[in-house]
């Protein structure tokens, strides 16, 4: 019967090749959504997004923070930081994921966007550390948000609005073909907080310093990255 019942409930993939995009809507209800909303506002280590593009530091409005099992370190643009261990309410929104799409999940990417001027450029997630076509479930808490899916060859879109307490899995080969983003909007005056559970994987396979990739530029200026840079991470196991 639960078989049943999970199969019923899973959502129609939204891409029309190439991955697999699921949006569930709200994983939680509005009152736990708003709690979880404030919990998170306060509990997590939020620290401003930086990186070092073309020799110049950058510091992004948009604040990031990273939880995982392990106290992996993280290099992005040349700057190295660890993943703090799970909180709470962390490891609380994990299983209850977890538990809805069936994946399991050992490391968590967190943004905060205060409001609609910060955002997120095209990028996709295929870092070479994450494991191969593993899912990646991204958790919206606050502002609802336009999330938009371009394919890398085709070039063809697709966007949807993230809701508060909404769950959306990228499964497959999703990261290889299509890249997403999350748009500047001047509608938007209110912060959102964004989690994205995913997996590492433990094979200390580490990529050497001098080859990291730099965030998409994607023809935006300064100004703009500063609020809208992508997202490329290599990631280095704790020793
Ligand atoms: O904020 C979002 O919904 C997307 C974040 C994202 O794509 C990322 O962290 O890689
Ligand atoms: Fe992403």
């Amino acid at each position: 019967m639960d078989l049943f019942r999970q199969s019923i409930e899973q959502p129609d993939n939204l891409l029309p090749k190439d991955g697999v995009v699921k949006y569930y809507g709200e994983l939680v209800s509005l009152a736990s959504a708003d709690d979880y909303f404030n919990r998170l506002l306060t509990a997590i280590e939020w620290k401003n997004d930086e990186a070092v593009i073309y020799g110049k530091r950058i510091i992004t409005k948009r604040k990031v923070a990273w939880y995982a099992d392990h106290a992996f370190e993280y290099t992005y643009s040349n700057i190295t930081k660890r993943a703090l261990p799970w909180t709470s309410e962390l490891l609380e929104l994990k299983t209850l994921v977890e538990q809805k799409t069936g994946e399991h999940f050992n490391a968590c990417l967190l943004n905060l966007y205060h409001d609609g001027s910060e955002g997120m450029a095209w990028h996709s997630d295929g870092e070479k550390d994450l494991k191969r076509n593993g899912a990646i479930a991204s958790l919206s808490f606050g502002a609802e948000r336009k999330f938009a899916f371009k394919h890398k060859a085709s070039k063809e879109t697709l966007a949807l609005v993230l809701e508060h307490g909404s769950l959306l899995v990228m499964q497959g080969t999703t990261q290889t073909y299509w890249q997403h983003r999350l748009p500047p909007t001047k509608k938007v005056t209110e912060p959102r907080i964004n989690l994205t559970f995913r997996t590492i994987v433990n094979d200390n396979n580490t990529t050497p310093s001098n080859t990291k990739r730099e965030p998409p530029l994607d023809g935006h200026d300064i100004q703009q990255i500063q609020s809208d840079l992508g997202r490329s991470l290599t990631v280095r196991h704790p020793m």
